[in-house]
Protein backbone atom coordinates (compact mmCIF):
# COMPACT_ATOMS: atom_id res chain seq x y z
CA UNK A 1 0.00 0.00 0.00
CA UNK A 2 1.31 3.46 0.62
CA UNK A 3 4.39 2.45 2.21
CA UNK A 4 6.40 3.53 -1.27
CA UNK A 5 4.56 6.94 -0.99
CA UNK A 6 5.57 7.47 2.65
CA UNK A 7 9.29 6.27 2.08
CA UNK A 8 10.07 9.01 -0.27
CA UNK A 9 8.71 11.73 1.78
CA UNK A 10 10.55 10.10 4.61
CA UNK A 11 13.76 9.77 2.54
CA UNK A 12 13.21 12.99 0.86
CA UNK A 13 13.08 14.94 4.76
CA UNK A 14 16.73 12.35 5.80
CA UNK A 15 17.90 13.88 3.01
CA UNK A 16 17.38 17.38 3.95
CA UNK A 17 18.31 17.29 7.52
CA UNK A 18 15.72 15.29 9.22
CA UNK A 19 17.70 13.73 12.36
CA UNK A 20 14.47 12.29 14.44
CA UNK A 21 11.74 10.09 13.26
CA UNK A 22 8.41 9.65 15.32
CA UNK A 23 7.53 5.88 14.72
CA UNK A 24 4.05 4.49 14.78
CA UNK A 25 3.13 0.96 15.70
CA UNK A 26 0.22 -1.37 13.81
CA UNK A 27 -0.30 -2.45 10.76
CA UNK A 28 -0.11 0.46 8.53
CA UNK A 29 3.31 1.82 8.66
CA UNK A 30 4.29 -1.78 7.86
CA UNK A 31 4.91 -1.13 4.12
CA UNK A 32 6.70 1.99 4.96
CA UNK A 33 9.14 0.04 7.74
CA UNK A 34 9.86 -2.82 4.93
CA UNK A 35 10.78 0.16 2.70
CA UNK A 36 13.15 1.93 5.05
CA UNK A 37 14.48 -1.97 5.51
CA UNK A 38 15.61 -2.82 1.79
CA UNK A 39 16.54 0.99 1.02
CA UNK A 40 20.43 1.38 1.61
CA UNK A 41 19.58 4.37 3.95
CA UNK A 42 22.00 4.25 6.70
CA UNK A 43 20.01 5.54 10.23
CA UNK A 44 22.92 4.79 12.55
CA UNK A 45 23.07 8.50 13.24
CA UNK A 46 19.36 9.01 13.73
CA UNK A 47 17.26 9.07 16.36
CA UNK A 48 13.71 7.06 16.83
CA UNK A 49 10.84 7.85 19.11
CA UNK A 50 7.75 5.67 19.22
CA UNK A 51 4.26 7.01 20.42
CA UNK A 52 2.83 4.47 22.51
CA UNK A 53 3.72 1.07 24.63
CA UNK A 54 1.42 -1.21 26.48
CA UNK A 55 1.15 -1.12 30.43
CA UNK A 56 2.53 -4.28 31.82
CA UNK A 57 4.52 -5.59 28.66
CA UNK A 58 8.28 -6.26 29.00
CA UNK A 59 10.31 -5.27 25.70
CA UNK A 60 10.70 -9.14 24.89
CA UNK A 61 7.38 -10.39 24.75
CA UNK A 62 5.96 -10.68 21.67
CA UNK A 63 2.66 -8.13 22.04
CA UNK A 64 5.19 -5.43 23.05
CA UNK A 65 5.79 -2.42 20.87
CA UNK A 66 9.30 -2.64 21.59
CA UNK A 67 9.10 -6.01 19.89
CA UNK A 68 7.22 -5.04 17.17
CA UNK A 69 9.76 -2.75 16.44
CA UNK A 70 13.00 -4.43 16.73
CA UNK A 71 10.94 -7.63 14.71
CA UNK A 72 9.40 -4.71 11.97
CA UNK A 73 13.03 -1.91 11.94
CA UNK A 74 15.27 -1.81 14.01
CA UNK A 75 16.78 -5.21 13.92
CA UNK A 76 17.57 -4.60 10.14
CA UNK A 77 18.21 -0.60 10.35
CA UNK A 78 19.44 0.15 13.84
CA UNK A 79 19.45 3.79 14.87
CA UNK A 80 21.49 5.51 16.71
CA UNK A 81 18.75 5.75 20.08
CA UNK A 82 15.24 4.67 19.55
CA UNK A 83 12.95 5.12 22.38
CA UNK A 84 9.48 3.48 23.39
CA UNK A 85 7.83 4.33 26.56
CA UNK A 86 8.83 1.88 29.06
CA UNK A 87 5.31 0.02 29.78
CA UNK A 88 7.22 -2.53 32.11
CA UNK A 89 7.25 0.69 34.75
CA UNK A 90 4.78 0.07 37.02
CA UNK A 91 5.36 3.94 38.39
CA UNK A 92 3.10 5.41 35.63
CA UNK A 93 4.17 9.15 36.75
CA UNK A 94 8.17 8.30 36.52
CA UNK A 95 7.61 6.66 33.20
CA UNK A 96 5.76 9.30 31.22
CA UNK A 97 7.70 12.11 32.55
CA UNK A 98 11.09 10.29 31.57
CA UNK A 99 9.21 10.06 27.85
CA UNK A 100 8.10 13.70 28.18
CA UNK A 101 12.24 14.80 28.41
CA UNK A 102 13.06 12.43 26.01
CA UNK A 103 11.02 13.73 23.51
CA UNK A 104 12.12 17.45 24.74
CA UNK A 105 15.77 16.38 24.31
CA UNK A 106 15.02 15.49 20.95
CA UNK A 107 12.28 17.15 19.12
CA UNK A 108 10.58 15.25 16.27
CA UNK A 109 11.43 16.22 12.97
CA UNK A 110 9.00 14.26 11.25
CA UNK A 111 5.72 11.98 12.85
CA UNK A 112 4.61 8.69 11.10
CA UNK A 113 1.00 8.26 12.47
CA UNK A 114 -1.40 5.41 12.21
CA UNK A 115 -4.98 6.19 13.19
CA UNK A 116 -7.65 3.92 15.36
CA UNK A 117 -11.04 3.29 14.00
CA UNK A 118 -12.28 6.26 16.46
CA UNK A 119 -9.83 8.41 15.32
CA UNK A 120 -7.35 7.67 18.00
CA UNK A 121 -3.48 9.00 17.47
CA UNK A 122 -1.02 6.72 19.36
CA UNK A 123 -2.96 5.49 22.37
CA UNK A 124 -4.76 9.29 22.33
CA UNK A 125 -8.31 7.67 22.59
CA UNK A 126 -11.77 9.50 22.13
CA UNK A 127 -12.03 12.49 25.00
CA UNK A 128 -7.92 12.78 25.21
CA UNK A 129 -6.99 16.66 25.81
CA UNK A 130 -5.71 17.70 22.57
CA UNK A 131 -2.77 19.90 24.23
CA UNK A 132 -1.23 16.58 26.17
CA UNK A 133 1.39 15.17 27.20
CA UNK A 134 2.95 11.44 27.96
CA UNK A 135 0.25 9.94 30.19
CA UNK A 136 -1.14 6.46 31.03
CA UNK A 137 -4.44 5.64 29.21
CA UNK A 138 -6.97 3.33 29.15
CA UNK A 139 -7.81 1.96 26.20
CA UNK A 140 -11.39 2.36 25.12
CA UNK A 141 -13.48 -1.18 24.08
CA UNK A 142 -13.32 -0.79 20.14
CA UNK A 143 -9.76 -0.49 20.42
CA UNK A 144 -9.04 -3.58 22.87
CA UNK A 145 -11.73 -5.17 20.55
CA UNK A 146 -9.33 -4.21 17.35
CA UNK A 147 -6.21 -5.05 19.76
CA UNK A 148 -7.52 -8.99 20.30
CA UNK A 149 -6.45 -10.49 16.70
CA UNK A 150 -2.52 -9.93 18.17
CA UNK A 151 -3.32 -11.99 21.89
CA UNK A 152 -4.47 -15.73 22.00
CA UNK A 153 -7.17 -14.23 24.10
CA UNK A 154 -9.29 -11.20 24.57
CA UNK A 155 -8.52 -11.38 28.42
CA UNK A 156 -4.49 -11.13 27.66
CA UNK A 157 -5.34 -7.51 25.55
CA UNK A 158 -3.54 -4.91 27.83
CA UNK A 159 -6.24 -2.30 28.74
CA UNK A 160 -3.13 0.69 29.62
CA UNK A 161 -0.82 1.99 27.50
CA UNK A 162 1.75 4.97 27.96
CA UNK A 163 1.12 7.18 25.13
CA UNK A 164 2.92 10.26 23.45
CA UNK A 165 0.45 13.28 23.85
CA UNK A 166 -1.88 14.90 21.13
CA UNK A 167 0.42 18.19 22.36
CA UNK A 168 3.80 16.21 21.95
CA UNK A 169 2.46 15.12 18.18
CA UNK A 170 1.59 18.41 17.23
CA UNK A 171 5.26 19.40 18.03
CA UNK A 172 6.54 17.63 15.14
CA UNK A 173 7.76 19.32 12.67
CA UNK A 174 5.90 17.40 9.69
CA UNK A 175 3.68 14.70 10.31
CA UNK A 176 2.64 11.55 7.88
CA UNK A 177 -0.83 9.88 9.18
CA UNK A 178 -1.36 6.34 7.13
CA UNK A 179 -5.21 4.62 6.80
CA UNK A 180 -5.81 1.92 4.80
CA UNK A 181 -9.38 0.35 4.17
CA UNK A 182 -13.07 0.67 5.04
CA UNK A 183 -12.81 0.68 8.72
CA UNK A 184 -10.83 4.15 8.42
CA UNK A 185 -13.47 5.78 6.59
CA UNK A 186 -15.78 7.11 9.66
CA UNK A 187 -12.45 8.24 11.47
CA UNK A 188 -10.97 9.93 8.09
CA UNK A 189 -13.97 11.75 7.37
CA UNK A 190 -14.31 12.68 10.84
CA UNK A 191 -10.51 13.96 10.80
CA UNK A 192 -10.88 15.64 7.95
CA UNK A 193 -13.86 17.00 7.35
CA UNK A 194 -15.38 17.03 11.16
CA UNK A 195 -15.07 19.85 13.72
CA UNK A 196 -11.80 19.90 16.15
CA UNK A 197 -12.88 17.69 19.16
CA UNK A 198 -11.66 15.35 21.66
CA UNK A 199 -14.22 13.10 20.35
CA UNK A 200 -11.41 12.58 17.33
CA UNK A 201 -8.25 13.22 18.81
CA UNK A 202 -6.61 13.20 14.98
CA UNK A 203 -9.21 16.25 14.30
CA UNK A 204 -6.16 18.24 16.13
CA UNK A 205 -4.29 17.90 13.13
CA UNK A 206 -6.28 20.13 11.24
CA UNK A 207 -4.47 22.86 13.17
CA UNK A 208 -1.13 21.43 12.74
CA UNK A 209 0.73 23.44 9.47
CA UNK A 210 2.10 20.56 7.61
CA UNK A 211 0.15 17.17 7.52
CA UNK A 212 0.78 14.85 4.44
CA UNK A 213 -2.34 11.66 4.51
CA UNK A 214 -1.51 8.64 2.43
CA UNK A 215 -4.93 6.91 2.15
CA UNK A 216 -6.46 4.45 0.19
CA UNK A 217 -10.15 4.67 -1.68
CA UNK A 218 -11.96 2.74 1.10
CA UNK A 219 -10.22 5.06 3.78
CA UNK A 220 -11.37 8.22 1.92
CA UNK A 221 -14.64 6.80 1.04
CA UNK A 222 -16.68 9.42 3.49
CA UNK A 223 -14.65 12.35 2.81
CA UNK A 224 -16.81 14.79 1.62
N1 LIG B 1 -1.58 2.43 19.22
C1 LIG B 1 -1.79 1.96 17.87
C2 LIG B 1 -1.96 3.15 16.98
O1 LIG B 1 -0.75 3.89 16.95
C3 LIG B 1 -2.34 2.69 15.58
O2 LIG B 1 -2.45 3.79 14.74
C4 LIG B 1 -3.66 1.95 15.63
C5 LIG B 1 -4.15 1.50 14.28
O3 LIG B 1 -3.53 0.30 13.92
P1 LIG B 1 -3.56 -0.32 12.47
O4 LIG B 1 -2.59 0.46 11.67
O5 LIG B 1 -3.12 -1.74 12.67
O6 LIG B 1 -4.95 -0.21 11.98
O7 LIG B 1 -3.46 0.80 16.44
C6 LIG B 1 -2.99 1.01 17.77
O8 LIG B 1 -4.05 1.43 18.52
Amino acid sequence: MGGKEAFNLVKHDIENGAKVLGLATGSSPITLYNEMTSSDIDFSNMTSVNLDEYVGLQADNEQSYHYFMKEHLFNKKPFKNSYVPDGSNPDAEAATSAYDKIIEDNPIDLQILGIGRNGHIGFNEPGSPLDGKTRKVSLTESTIEANTRFFEDEKDVPRFAYSMGIGSIMKAKKIILLAYGEAKADAIAATVDGPVTEDCPASALQNHPDVTLIIDEAAASKLK
